[in-house]
């Protein structure tokens, strides 16, 4: 019987990405990976953010995220967002502290939004991770399609707590099907954890369209770490400078990578959509 039944939560969106928020702080029960997938299947989302308590001292809450598949990933800008704009008031902050598996992420008001400071990228490529050295993590030695006309290749990888492939086009992304890219990509072997794969297409020095198709969720309107992983990458390219807009299906997100200590911040919008709650029957089979 799943401790959820009769549960509140909230459903939200960071510029689109579709996100359930539920506070579990009170420690009171600890969400499967089928609990999960059984929420998606009732209250569709892309990221699952739940609250626990927190497990170090100078920290606010303990977050674990999932997605719609009911895998686990250590970042989400857009769902860390949507958590501050709950969490904060409950708090009693304006700005917190959050540990996730691989990170921990500030969160601070900014305006009408929040600004994460989701830490500093990793390169390396046992950081990412990847199967197998494959070169420049600039530019990798991978490419998707006919061998002799690659659809897309040499891609970035960049680890924002989560692992991205971050394809440099020519073109608006959604000149591409990465309906049927994305999943082909997210499971090659080169990737040990799969990844998130992102199409990128350099608009000016300050400006850049994105479109995500996303680990464990497929394609999203708007993924957080994506736009860190691709931002990070466009300055490494030099392509952009390190404040850069980036431009989703679900709108829009200001990126910097500061330069004083390397942390990556994103700052956007939220939107509360409705309050919910489970009722038992929802996990009948999530046993
Ligand atoms: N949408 C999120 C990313 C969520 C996790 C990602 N699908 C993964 O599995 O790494 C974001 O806004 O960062």
């Amino acid at each position: 019987m799943s401790g959820l039944g009769n549960r509140p939560y909230l459903k939200m969106n960071g510029i689109g990405n579709e996100i359930v928020v539920l506070d579990l702080t009170d420690g009171s029960h600890a969400v499967t990976p089928a609990e999960a997938r059984a929420i998606a299947a009732r209250e569709p989302f892309d990221q699952l953010m739940v609250l626990y308590p927190p497990q170090k001292a100078e920290t606010d809450a303990f977050m674990r995220i999932f997605n719609t598949d009911g895998s686990q990933s250590g970042a989400c800008g857009n769902g860390t967002r949507c958590v501050s704009w709950y969490f904060m008031p409950v708090a009693g902050k304006d700005r917190l502290l959050l540990q996730t598996p691989t990170s921990l992420v500030e969160s601070r008001r900014a305006g009408q939004g929040f600004t994460v400071d989701m830490g500093p990228p990793e390169f390396e490529w046992q950081q990412i991770p990847l199967a197998r050295d494959a070169g420049d993590t600039k530019a990798i030695d991978f490419s998707f399609g006919p061998v002799d006309a690659p659809i897309i290749q040499a891609p970035s990888v960049v680890n924002m707590g989560n692992p991205h492939a971050v394809f440099w086009v020519d073109s608006d992304p959604a000149d591409y099907d990465l309906g049927t890219i994305g999943p082909q990509i997210e499971h090659d072997p080169l990737f040990p954890e799969r990844v998130n794969i992102s199409l990128a297409e350099v608009r000016s020095r300050d400006h850049i369209v994105l479109r995500v198709w996303e680990r464990g969720a497929g394609l999203t309107r708007a993924c957080g770490s994506a736009a860190c992983a691709t931002a990070v990458a466009a300055v490494r390219l030099g392509k952009t400078e390190r404040k850069v807009r980036i431009t989703l299906p679900g709108g829009d997100l200001l990126i910097e990578w500061r330069e004083s200590d390397g942390h990556v911040l994103m700052t956007g919008a939220v939107e509360l959509e409705h309050e919910g709650r489970f009722t038992a029957d929802w996990f009948a089979d999530a046993a």
